[in-house]
């Protein structure tokens, strides 16, 4: 069932912006479900903002997710949203789906942009309107509260950037976190990971986009299926082990037997990761095979308290640091306000006293302002009767009024 919530016309890309919430059979099911918890009926929906590299495996995993949700005894059904303005398909049945609203091979044409840049872009456009999303889950959320647990899940695009320095990426996570409890899933590549300089890639990838959204954090090591995370879980929690596989790792030295400078940066780096692994929970799964998810949904679950106990009263924090600022701009405008009013009655007191605004002072300077057709001379029209004669014209450089014209009684020669 689709629901066209309203179209919005943007002047300056004449692209056609129209939000369509769908609601799947069984998402509005759970709506009217009676069967509710009561555990459920008091807790938020938890989002979870699913980033990671092209082809780690995102859409499947929220795919996944979303199947082990419905599987749940009773069903649980999660609002999905499609941020990904370039796929062809989706698994699932998004309820918000991006490619709605924007239409990125338009944006590519119009801002004369890659496929990169008209997905950055058409995620930018997408953001302004960001508020009215977050409006349209607010309002399911009343609904989704009767479920025993209920989730949102936002699907992004694979460039990564978005969540490092785009501002797009920064808009959607603080306004969603700033909302609902909100848990970062990073998914990766597990089989591509297996090489020491790909994992650190990876790793540094994750530590900046947690550092930028400060969010509660879940390393999602994708596809175990093909290629255990072991591996991974050893590196993060054993140093010397990391440092053994780049000691092993081909290209490790260069012609003289020495490390090469990639191995040193990446050895030395691993010392600063080692601290970041201590902030994060990591957990293998298979979006094909579903294995892992539980444990999954168990950090999702962790993540929530991390949530309330962390990212809340820092947020809470910054908000009231923020109004402090203001508050204290404010009064030293007033302070300073108070003190030129105060020195202007000290110089002059009779002044400073009569110095109030009356309201037939006022009318009376309108009268006198706005009366202004008394005066204003019309201008010269050479075909009236203060005209030139024949053979002569007036210089409209010089004379401006008829006035100017009769008084002046200015006729010139016409040039020869
Ligand atoms: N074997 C295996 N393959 C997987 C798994 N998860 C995803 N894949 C495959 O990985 C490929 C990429 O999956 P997607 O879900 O499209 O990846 P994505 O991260 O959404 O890709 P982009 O939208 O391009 O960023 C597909 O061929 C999937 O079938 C998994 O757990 N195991």
């Amino acid at each position: 069932m689709e629901i066209p919530i309203f179209d919005i016309f943007s002047s300056r890309t004449s692209l056609q912006f129209t939000f369509i919430v769908k609601m799947s059979s069984t998402t509005a099911s759970t709506s009217t479900s009676t069967s509710a918890s009561a555990e459920g009926s008091t807790k938020k929906p938890i989002v979870i903002i699913t980033i990671g590299m092209a082809g780690s495996g995102k859409t499947t995993f929220v795919q996944r997710m979303n199947s082990y949700l419905n599987s749940l005894e009773p069903p649980q059904a999660p609002y999905v949203l499609n941020l990904d303005p370039a796929v062809t398909s989706t698994p699932f049945d998004a309820n918000i789906d991006i490619r709605d609203t924007v239409n990125y091979k338009e944006v590519m044409k119009q801002y004369n942009l890659g496929p990169n840049g008209g997905i950055l872009t058409a995620l930018n456009l997408f953001t302004t309107k960001f508020d009215q999303v977050l409006g349209l889950i607010e309002k399911r959320a009343d609904n989704l509260r009767q479920a025993a647990i209920s989730h949102v899940i936002l699907d992004t695009p694979g460039q990564i950037e978005i969540f490092t320095w785009s501002a797009s990426g920064a808009i959607i996570t603080d306004a969603v976190a700033s909302s609902f409890p909100t848990v970062v899933a990073y998914i990766i590549d597990t089989p591509r990971t297996t090489a020491p300089a790909t994992f650190m890639s990876n790793m540094l990838y994750a530590c900046s986009i947690l550092y930028k959204t400060k969010l509660p954090f879940i390393l999602v090591f994708n596809k175990t299926d093909v290629e255990r995370h072991d591996f991974a879980l050893e590196w993060m929690t054993d140093f010397e082990a990391f440092q053994a596989a780049l000691a092993n790792h081909a290209n490790s030295r260069d012609s003289e037997g020495e490390p090469t400078y990639m191995n040193s940066l990446m050895n030395s780096m691993s010392l600063v990761l080692d601290e970041f692994y201590k902030h994060l929970k990591a957990v293998g799964v298979s979006s094909l095979t579903g294995d892992g998810m539980k444990e999954f949904f168990e950090a999702v679950e962790a993540s929530r308290e991390e949530y309330e106990k962390e990212y809340l009263p820092e947020l809470e924090r910054v908000k009231k640091e923020k109004a402090d600022r203001l508050n204290a701009v404010k009064e030293d405008s007033m302070r300073r306000m108070m003190a030129d009013l105060a020195v202007d009655r000290k110089r002059d007191p009779e002044a400073f006293d009569n110095d109030r605004w009356e309201r037939e002072d006022d009318d009376e300077d309108d009268e006198e302002d706005v009366d202004v057709d008394a005066d204003d001379p019309d201008l010269v029209d050479r075909s009236e009767e203060h005209g030139p004669e024949e053979g002569e014209y007036i210089d409209l450089t010089q004379v401006r009024t008829n006035r100017d014209v009769e008084d002046l009684n200015i006729r010139w020669k016409r040039p020869g």
